[in-house]
C-alpha cells in the first residue's frame, strides 16, 4: 500500500462522527438563558459590580467637560486661580473614587464570573450524570470532557469581564454621544458619518468570525478524544508498536486544531484594525472641521478639546464592544454545545406516577422482549423469561447472541423497544429508576475500581458501611486475604481504574462491593471470568454466599461456573434456542451440550 493510502487508513481508523459543527444563527434566546445564570447573584454580586461601573463610567464622562470646556475656557482663560484648584482638587478627586470603584468592579466582576463558571459545571455534570446509557455510546470520553472543561471555561471570560465591559462601554456609548451632540451637532453629525461604513463592515465579518469560533471547539474537541482515547488504550498501542501511526494522526488533528486557532483570530484581528482606521478618519474629520469651526468662531478651543477627548472614548467602547462581541460570538458557540448536552433527555426516564415497592421480592419475567440499539438490527427477537425470586438463572450463548443485552434492559440501562420487563409483576418502566438499581447489583468482567483507597472502592456498594462491615464483605468473597497482603492493607490507595491491581483482585473487589450492597438481584456478567482455577473454587464458596436468598442472572462463557444454575438459558442471535438445568439440557443432547463438550475438549487438548 502506498504511504499516502495508509494514512488515509489511519484517519479512517481514528474516527470522531458525532461532533458536528451546531449552525444556528446568533440567538438572543440563547443569550438569556445564559444570562440566566447571573440571576442568583441578582441581589448580590451583580448590583454591587453594577454600581462600581456606574461610577466610573460617570467620572470618565465628567472628567472631559472639566479638563476642556472649564479649565480652558473658564479658570485659564480668565486666569481665575481659585477655580483652577477647585477644578484640579475636583478632578483629581473624581478619578480617586473612579480608581476605587474599579478595584471594587473587577474583585466582584471575578467573583461574579467564577461563581457562574461553577454554577454551569456543576449543572452540566449533574445532568451529564443522569443520562443514559445510549448517549455515552455515541460519544467519546473525551468530547464530553471538552464540553465541560474548555467549553465552559471560553464562557469564564465573558462572565468575568464581557458581560460588565459590555454595560460599561454601553453607558460610556450613549453618554459620550449626547455629550458630543450637546457640545457641537454639527461636528458630531460630520463625525458620524463613518459609523455606517463600519457597521457594515463589522456585520459581514460576524458570520465569518463565530463559524471559525465553531470549528475551533469541533477541532479541540477532536484532539480531546483523540488524546483521551490513545492514554487509555497505550498499552494496546504498546503492544502492536503502532505509536508512529498514533504519533502521526495526532500531529494532524494536533495541526488542525492549531491552524483552526490561527484562522479564528486572524479574523478576529481584523476588528481593532477596522476600528482604528475609522478612529483616524474621525481624528482627521475632528481636525479639518474643528478647526474651520474654530475659526469662524462657531466653537471654543475648550469645547474642541472637551470633544477631541469624547471622540477618543467614543472609539474606545466601540472597539471594546468588538471584543466583547467576538467573547460574545466564543461564549455562544460554546453555550451552543454546552446547551446541546443540557437539553439531552435520558432515554430511560421515571414515569410520571413510578410505584414505589416497599420491598422487592425479585421475581423477574421478560415477556416478548424486543430490543435494538440501532434500527438496522434487533439484539433481542421477542424474548420471554421467566425467573422465580431466589433463582440462579444462567446465560450461555454465542459471543453478540444477547446475554449483556438482557441484563441492561433488567437494570433499565435502556428500555424494550418491545413487550415489556417485569419485576415483581411490576413493568420496570412504572418502578423509580433510583429504587430499581439501588434494589440490582452488577459485577462486570471489566470492574472499574476508582481512585481512592480499596476501603473506599469496596464501600461504593454502600456509602453507609461501617470498616467492620466492609472488612466483613471482603472476607466473605475471599479477597481480605490479598488485601491484607498490600502494603497498606484495606487503606492501599489504588489509583483510577485500579491498574496496580490484578484482573482477579479487581474481580474480587466488586464482588465484595456487590455484597455489601445487598441487592435482591445479582447480576454477573462473565465476572468469573478472571479468575484462575484455584480462585475459583474458593469463588464458588463466595458465590453462594453471595447469591443466596437473591435472585441472580450469571453470564458465563465459561460453562463450569455455572452447572449448579437453576435454569440455563441458551441464546443465539438474539432468539432462546432452549432452557432447563444443566442435567436436561445434557440430556437433551442440544445446543449445550455441543457447547460444553466442545469447552471440554478444548480443556483436554489444552
Ligand atoms: N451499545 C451498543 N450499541 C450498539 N450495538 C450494541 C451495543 N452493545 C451491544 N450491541 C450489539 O448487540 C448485540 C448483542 O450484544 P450483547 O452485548 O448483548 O452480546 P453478548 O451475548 O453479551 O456478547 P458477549 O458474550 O461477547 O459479551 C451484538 O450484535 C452487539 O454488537
Amino acid at each position: 500500500m502506498e504511504n499516502k493510502d495508509i494514512k488515509e487508513k489511519i484517519k479512517e481508523r481514528f474516527h470522531y462522527s458525532t461532533e458536528t459543527v451546531i449552525d444556528k444563527p446568533f440567538n438572543w434566546q440563547q443569550m438569556w438563558r445564559l444570562l440566566s445564570y447571573l440571576k442568583p447573584y441578582s441581589r448580590t454580586l451583580l448590583p454591587a459590580a453594577f454600581i462600581a461601573v456606574l461610577i466610573s463610567a460617570v467620572v470618565r464622562l465628567v472628567a472631559p467637560i472639566l479638563i476642556g470646556k472649564y479649565t480652558l475656557d473658564y479658570a485659564i482663560a480668565n486666569k481665575d486661580t481659585k477655580l483652577l484648584i477647585i477644578l484640579v482638587t475636583t478632578i483629581s478627586c473624581l478619578y480617586l473614587v473612579s480608581y476605587i470603584a474599579n478595584t471594587f468592579r473587577i474583585r466582584w466582576m471575578n467573583m461574579l464570573g467564577q461563581n457562574v463558571i461553577y454554577d454551569i459545571r456543576k449543572h452540566i455534570f449533574t445532568h451529564v450524570q443522569s443520562l443514559s446509557h445510549r448517549f455515552f455510546d455515541q460519544r467519546s470520553a473525551g468530547s464530553i470532557l471538552v464540553r465541560i472543561m474548555n467549553d465552559i471555561n471560553s464562557l469564564q471570560e465573558l462572565f468575568t469581564s464581557g458581560v460588565i465591559n459590555l454595560l460599561m462601554d454601553f453607558i460610556l456609548l450613549i453618554g459620550v454621544v449626547v455629550l458630543l451632540f450637546t457640545l457641537s451637532p454639527q461636528l458630531t453629525l460630520a463625525i458620524m458619518v463613518i459609523v455606517p461604513l463600519m457597521f457594515f463592515i463589522s456585520t459581514s465579518l460576524r458570520k465569518k468570525i463565530r463559524r471559525s469560533w465553531q470549528t475551533v471547539r469541533l477541532k479541540q474537541s477532536k484532539l480531546n478524544s483523540h488524546l483521551n482515547e490513545s492514554i487509555q488504550g497505550i498499552r494496546v498501542t504498546q503492544s502492536f508498536t503502532q505509536e508512529k501511526e498514533n504519533i502521526e494522526y495526532f500531529d494532524g488533528v494536533n495541526s488542525e486544531n492549531f491552524h483552526s486557532w490561527q484562522n479564528a483570530t486572524k479574523r478576529n484581528a481584523m476588528f481593532t484594525p477596522m476600528v482604528e482606521m475609522t478612529n483616524a478618519i474621525g481624528t482627521a474629520i475632528l481636525i479639518a472641521y474643528g478647526a474651520t469651526l474654530i475659526a469662524n468662531e462657531s466653537i471654543t478651543i475648550g469645547t474642541f478639546v472637551s470633544f477631541a477627548f469624547y471622540l477618543g472614548m467614543f472609539w474606545e467602547p466601540i472597539s471594546r464592544l468588538g471584543q466583547v462581541y467576538n467573547q460574545l460570538l466564543m461564549g455562544m458557540a460554546s453555550s451552543e454545545r454546552i446547551f446541546e448536552f443540557i437539553d439531552e433527555k435520558p432515554n430511560v426516564a421515571d414515569s410520571d406516577n413510578p410505584t414505589i415497592l416497599k420491598s422487592m421480592k425479585g421475581k423477574i419475567d421478560f415477556e416478548s422482549v424486543e430490543f435494538a440499539y440501532d434500527s438496522s438490527r434487533k439484539a433481542l427477537n421477542k424474548i420471554s423469561i421467566s425467573i422465580p425470586a431466589g433463582q440462579t438463572v444462567a446465560l450461555v450463548g454465542h459471543t453478540g447472541s444477547g446475554k449483556t443485552t438482557i441484563a441492561n434492559l433488567i437494570s433499565r440501562f435502556y428500555d424494550a423497544t418491545g413487550g415489556s420487563v417485569k419485576i415483581d409483576d411490576i413493568n420496570i418502566k412504572n418502578l423509580p429508576i433510583s429504587e430499581l438499581r439501588s434494589r440490582i447489583s452488577v459485577v462486570l468482567q471489566d470492574t472499574f475500581i476508582f481512585s481512592g483507597t480499596i476501603m473506599d472502592n469496596i464501600r461504593f456498594g454502600c456509602p453507609t458501611a461501617s470498616d467492620e462491615q466492609v472488612v466483613n464483605a471482603a472476607k466473605a468473597v475471599g479477597a481480605d486475604d490479598f488485601i491484607c497482603c498490600l502494603s497498606s492493607g484495606y487503606l492501599t490507595e489504588v489509583e483510577e481504574r485500579g491498574n496496580v491491581l490484578s484482573v482477579g483482585e479487581r474481580q474480587l473487589i466488586s464482588f465484595a462491593r456487590a455484597l455489601l450492597a445487598d441487592p435482591t438481584i445479582i447480576i454477573l456478567d462473565e465476572a468469573t471470568a478472571s479468575i484462575d482455577t484455584e480462585t475459583e473454587v474458593k469463588i464458588q464458596q463466595a458465590l453462594k454466599t453471595l447469591l443466596s436468598g437473591r435472585t441472580a442472572i450469571m453470564i458465563a462463557h465459561r460453562l463450569s461456573t455455572i452447572r449448579e444454575a437453576d435454569n440455563i438459558i441458551v441464546l443465539d442471535h438474539g432468539s432462546i434456542m432452549e432452557q432447563g438445568n444443566h442435567g436436561q439440557l445434557m440430556e437433551k443432547q442440544g445446543v449445550y451440550y455441543g457447547l460444553v463438550k466442545a469447552q471440554f475438549t478444548m480443556l483436554e487438548v489444552g
